[in-house]
């Protein structure tokens, strides 16, 4: 181990001499240059530090980021002893280790996935009258054996335990995103070692959270160290599904203009993962997907490749973002210190997820980017998944029923976030119950640094919504939400336990019990995973098309084979999108091709490129093709109807040439809107839902980019007959 600079305490003798010499701050700041090359001690770290060698237990909160660890390291090295760490995840450990040992520190981890020859030398090490180890880091599971115990606490009769840290300490908490029962086994240390400081470490701020932490622990007269929740170096912004023209489009061009840098996309489905990435890699951008449904050696060369910067941009599904129980991935994405951007393809589930996904970019302090994409089908979806996880929990017990209400009203602040026009940050400190003055953005968020044009964003939403909602769309969910019988829903909400996690989590275990529950579990965990929420969301979706298409035979789908598209769920996403293109047809001009063959021509292109894929590749694109209906102009439809021949193999490299139905090539998108507004000739529907005359002959909606052109045109021009026809334009847009 490196020399430290002080002369060091000698370790045994009496714990109370011990704690009672005093650790001056500029010895502190000595032993941190020294061991770790930092200049100064940052926010809170010096108080902790202080307060954990004077022998008190402490609480502290801090950023993600924010340098916890510092906070335990530091006491290591001030004085001969062991510091034991306890650490949810193995890899976590390992990585920590690593860079312990790279810096000459004496450091270790306990746990099953070493070798019997390193595990002995430990225990070697450890049995010694005079260890040399000052770090160990060990699993909540561990803690919990006999064994382990009986070692600890002869190490601690011999006065050698210095300090115990518990690293994301809110997994103790059930109340927290990221509960986990084994840190439940964490509550007896305080009575075991009396006289021992314990340091509770974690970045969650929920105050509930907060406080059932402290109790848990059962942490005595502790210090507790709030840091502030600002991340002074994200600039925070939204933007708007529903108005954007091409939100893959937009993403990949936000990238572009970032310039090369690292960056996390998180998205809800697996399929969205595979997709996006398809996209942006097809655009350009050095970026690959990552997921459950990867294989292990694909998932870890992903990881390789974005950790060496030899990939850009990893796009992975939110269920890696837990801290407490998930694995490798979690690990990378949360030690990854220069990660420049982070965007949100989904709203996240509660602002506390979203400030820890949000919150890994720019741990190295220097400026980032949030960026989170909000649609209102989104929102609807979370709320749908929300509302039916409730209805189970209330059948089972009021606890349960009260996490899901907790649920609901996280995620209100979530959408508050993205509907709201106030500053950001203020909402995202407000929620953890910081009181920030408006002046504290500094505007480095949208609404601060662009307040005009959010407002205009949002009210442009607003009508865009409101005309979806006229012309029906956007109120499948609701329909199903009170039909659906849709219960395996619930846990997705509440990852009460390993349970929810995949099976790549529960081996980061360090406990043979929890890995056998685990792998016993594994079947349903299987069945009920995200994505697998999804899929049943999407099946719900076409039971929904299903139940509405004449020929009910199309019910009688193949569920033998789980990833073969039968005829029958062809047929019916036919329906579907030929229900879309009625709609579309009813808002713009007659679009010249009978709608049957072009929702065939429709679904034969989902169906070449992702049917092969699986089932969920197919479900997603059908989905996202109904979607782009929704907002696609004429001279889009017909050159995607137009172009592709469905019958033809000859064809099938062209289609996979073809931008994906969620992201038509901007460049082919030529309509103005005023052209649009003259040739609008409103159709009876043939069968679809029955629409007002007056619904029906309003104007097209024009999307955010063609509004904004618009607006900058006009501000150039000097044509006043422009002018007015644009003032015109706008005021009926507005009016409806
Ligand atoms: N006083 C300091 N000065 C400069 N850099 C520091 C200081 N303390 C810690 N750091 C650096 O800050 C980064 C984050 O530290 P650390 O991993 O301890 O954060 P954390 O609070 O544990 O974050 P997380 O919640 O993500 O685990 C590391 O690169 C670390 O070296
Ligand atoms: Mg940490």
């Amino acid at each position: 181990m490196k020399k430290s600079p002080l002369p060091l305490q000698s370790a045994g003798g009496s714990d109370k001499k011990r704690r009672q010499q005093p650790h001056g701050k500029e010895a502190l700041v000595k032993l941190l240059r020294w061991h770790f090359g930092h200049a100064e001690f940052r926010g809170k770290q010096l108080e902790a530090i202080e307060a954990v060698l004077s022998g008190r237990d402490c609480f502290c909160l801090m950023p993600t980021g924010g340098g916890k660890s510092m906070c335990y390291q530091i006491p290591a090295m001030a004085r001969p002893g062991i510091v034991l760490v306890v650490c949810p995840l193995i890899a976590l450990m390992e990585n920590q280790v690593t860079a312990l040992k790279e810096k000459g520190i004496a450091a270790e981890y306990l746990s099953s996935t070493q070798t019997s020859h390193a595990k002995n030398k430990i225990h070697e090490d450890l049995d010694s009258g005079k260890p040399t180890l000052r770090l160990l880091y060990v699993t909540p599971e561990l803690i919990a054996t006999a064994g382990f115990m009986s070692k600890l606490t002869k190490i601690y009769s011999r006065g050698l335990l210095n300090l115990v840290a518990i690293d994301e300490a809110h997994c103790i908490s059930t109340w927290g995103h990221d509960f986990r029962p084994s840190y439940r086994k964490l509550s007896s240390l305080r009575n075991h070692f009396p006289g021992i400081p314990i340091l509770a470490l974690t970045a969650t701020a929920v105050p509930k959270v907060q406080n059932d932490v402290i109790e848990s622990l059962g942490l005595q007269r502790p210090l507790v160290l709030k840091s502030s929740f600002n991340r002074p170096n994200i600039y925070y912004e939204v933007r708007y599904k529903d108005i954007l023209n091409d939100v893959y489009a937009d993403l990949c061009n936000l990238l572009k203009t970032s310039g090369n840098v690292c960056g996390i996309i998180y998205c809800l489905e697996r399929s969205a993962c595979d997709d996006l990435s398809a996209y942006l890699s097809n655009n350009g951008i050095s970026c690959a997907a990552y997921h459950a449904g990867l294989n292990d050696k694909l998932r870890s060369s992903v990881l390789d490749d974005w950790i060496s910067s030899k990939t850009q941009v990893v796009v992975a599904t939110v269920a890696f973002g837990c801290r407490g129980t998930c694995g490798v991935t979690e690990l990378v994405l949360s030690v990854q210190d220069d990660v420049r951007i982070v965007c949100h393809y989904n709203i996240p589930k509660s602002m506390e997820s979203f400030y820890q996904e949000s919150g890994r970019a720019g741990r190295d302090q220097l400026p980032s980017r949030s960026v989170l994409y909000y649609g209102v089908d989104d929102r609807r979806k979370m709320e749908f998944i929300l509302r039916n996880a409730k209805s189970k929990k209330s059948q089972t017990s009021n606890s349960q029923d009260q996490l899901s209400k907790k649920s609901l009203d996280d995620f209100t602040q979530m959408v508050e976030y993205c509907e709201g026009s106030g500053c950001r940050r203020k909402k995202i400190l407000e929620s953890f119950g910081e009181q920030v003055p408006a002046s504290l953005c500094n505007e480095s968020c949208d609404a601060c640094k662009h307040p005009s044009l959010v407002a205009r964003n949002l009210e442009e939403v607003t009508n865009t919504y409101a005309t979806r909602q006229r012309y029906g769309f956007s109120h499948i969910m609701i329909s199903r939400s009170e039909n659906m019988n849709c219960q395996d829903l619930s846990e997705f909400w509440n990852r009460e336990d390993e349970a929810s996690c995949s099976e790549e989590d529960v081996s980061d275990s360090d406990d043979d019990n929890d890995v056998v529950r685990g792998l016993g579990r594994s079947k349903f965990q299987k069945k009920s995973g995200l994505n697998e929420r999804i899929d049943f969301l999407q099946r719900a979706e076409e039971n929904y098309y299903r139940s509405k298409a004449p020929d009910k035979q199309h019910l009688q789908a193949n569920k033998s084979d789980k990833n073969a598209i039968a005829d029958a769920l062809r047929e019916s996403s036919k329906q579907r999108l030929c229900d879309a293109l009625k709609q579309a047809q009813q808002r713009l001009v007659p679009l010249g091709v009978e709608l049957k063959s072009a929702a065939s021509i429709l679904e034969n292109q989902c169906y070449e490129k992702y049917g092969k894929s699986g089932k969920s590749f197919y479900y997603s694109q059908v989905a996202s093709t109904v979607r782009w209906l929704s907002t696609a102009d004429s001279t889009e439809l017909t050159n995607r109807v137009g172009i592709s021949n469905p019958s033809t193999s000859a064809d099938k490299s062209k289609q996979a040439e073809q931008p994906s139905p969620s992201s038509p090539d901007r460049e082919q998108v030529n309509v103005k809107d005023e052209d649009r507004d003259t040739a609008i000739k409103p159709q009876a529907s043939e069968a679809g839902p029955v629409i007002e005359s007056s619904s029906a002959q309003l104007p097209p909606i024009p999307s955010f980019s063609d509004f904004m052109n618009r607006r900058r045109g006009r501000e150039k021009s000097n044509d006043k007959t422009q002018r007015i026809a644009m003032k015109n334009f706008e005021k009926k847009t507005r009016l409806k």
